[in-house]
């Protein structure tokens, strides 16, 4: 795990999406498309208004969100609504958004769905996760039901997570395939969250599900 400390969160943001650009840019030098799986949540949105303002061919960009609340887009909750918003805009509007949340079905009968859809977006080329204070990411929530299945990913590259501090469930990449991107950075700011990374570290997955994704991870700090 390589740690960048920044002066302040608007570097962050910059000096970040900078970096995620020049990942993509290589990436569709070698590849006919680039999967870039990122984050809801408060944190992201500067990085991805930086993001969106770079000129790449984004029409062979496919953006997935890490975890999806099971809302439609149209509510304030979705993160495929924050990435449509934040990111796929401006330079980025042709960015193709690969969304987890089905209309009309019940998570359960979704998942299969759902994992064929993302089969050929995988292995990620690159993923941006954040992190709770709990030691969360994506929606792979300690304690949550679900999370066992979703730490193992047995049952494909997608899992259900019911966490009970949250208004929704959850369907999330799990841990396998977000472990599995060939690039990886992380996105945590402020110091409960910098303690919480460090916690993490000495706690099994289960208990901090972060752990479960860390290796050759780039986390990206400021306070
Ligand atoms: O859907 C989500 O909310 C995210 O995927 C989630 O894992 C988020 O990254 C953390 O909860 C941190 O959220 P903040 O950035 O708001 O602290």
């Amino acid at each position: 795990m390589k740690l960048i400390e920044y002066a302040d969160r608007d570097m962050l943001a910059i000096d970040l999406a900078n970096m995620l650009a020049g990942e993509l840019e290589s990436c569709l030098f070698n590849h006919d498309h680039a999967t870039l799986a990122v984050p809801g949540g408060s944190s992201p949105g500067p990085v991805f208004d930086a993001l969106s303002g770079v000129g790449l061919d984004w029409g062979r960009v496919h953006v997935l969100p890490t975890d999806e609340r099971w809302v439609p887009e149209s509510h304030e909750r979705s993160n495929a609504r924050l990435i449509r918003q934040r990111l796929l805009t401006d330079k980025a509007a042709g960015g193709v958004l690969v969304p987890l949340y089905r209309d009309g079905l019940e998570p359960e009968a979704a998942l299969e769905q759902i994992g064929a859809a993302l089969a050929p977006n995988l292995p990620l080329s690159i993923l941006l996760l954040g992190m709770g204070p709990d030691m969360h990411t994506a929606s792979l929530f300690p304690g949550a039901p679900g999370l066992a299945e979703a730490l193992a990913g047995k049952g494909g590259p997608v899992a259900l997570l019911r966490p009970e501090s949250q208004p929704d469930v959850r369907v999330s990449l799990t841990a396998p395939v977000l472990d599995g991107a060939l690039s990886k950075h992380l996105l945590i700011f402020g110091q409960d969250k910098r303690e919480a990374l460090e916690r993490a570290r000495s706690l099994p997955p289960e208990e901090a599900p972060i752990q479960a994704v860390l290796s050759e991870m780039t986390v990206h700090w400021a306070e």
